[in-house]
């Protein structure tokens, strides 16, 4: 089944509660938090305070996608925030298992993220440990990007291993999703994905997140 996590990084932050309560009712089925630092990436957006404030606003999981030097530093807040999922870039941990370990020491899931280059086998041996892999298909850092459609051949290869070793774990896609740049994607075998602009910046969000979905669905193959 496909889900969609609308990325709160383009709604209207000066209304942010009701942002987070519009795609829960559109049908959305995470919300999806984009944690920038300036630092892992050229841009910042927002800490753990973001979390306290939607987390008694919405009974959806919270999927907190950490672009962030030190993970380890942060995770204890987040997951006290009321953090679902953390994902952390391969490429901003030094100990990736332990950072891992340490996400699910919190009774949280752990999820681990690739950039558009970063190949899968930096993951291999780590699969059986975590619940989801993201897979950027932008330049982490900024929403409203294009979609990487290069990418979408790791998608594919990860999701074979995935099924070949019979593991239960979540791919996400994150960037640029919209109706169009979902069907490959979902024909690689993710099932979990990621859009800001193509939700918050409708006039018609619920129809715009609906029919995201919708074209997902149709596409999907596991
Ligand atoms: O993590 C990121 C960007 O770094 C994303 O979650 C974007 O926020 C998605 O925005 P769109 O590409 O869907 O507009
Ligand atoms: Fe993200």
């Amino acid at each position: 089944m496909i889900k969609i996590a609308p990325s709160i990084l383009a709604a209207n932050f000066a209304q942010l509660g009701q942002e987070v309560k519009e795609v829960e009712a559109a049908g959305a089925e995470l919300i999806h938090i984009d944690v920038m630092d300036g630092h892992f990436v050229p841009n910042i957006s927002f800490g753990s305070i973001v979390l306290d404030a939607i987390r008694p606003l919405t009974s959806l999981p919270l999927d907190v996608h950490l672009m962030i030097e030190n993970p380890d530093q942060y995770i204890e807040q987040f997951a006290k925030a009321g953090a679902d999922y953390i994902t952390v870039h391969v490429e901003a941990c030094r100990h990736l298992h332990r950072t891992i370990q340490l996400i699910r020491s919190y009774g949280v899931k752990p999820g681990v993220v690739l950039n558009p280059h970063t190949p899968i086998e930096t993951i291999h041996h780590v699969l059986e440990d975590i619940d989801m892999v993201l897979f950027m298909t932008v330049n982490p850092g900024f929403g409203g990007q294009k979609f990487i459609s290069s990418v979408v051949p790791k998608v594919a290869a990860l999701s074979k291993i995935i099924k070949e070793r019979g593991l239960t774990i979540d791919i996400e896609i994150d960037g640029g999703i919209t109706a169009e740049t979902i069907v490959p994607c979902a024909e690689a075998g993710a099932n979990i994905f990621v859009a800001g602009s193509a939700i918050y910046n409708q006039e018609d969000r619920a129809a715009a997140l609906q029919a995201i979905k919708a074209a997902g669905e149709a596409a999907y193959v596991r």
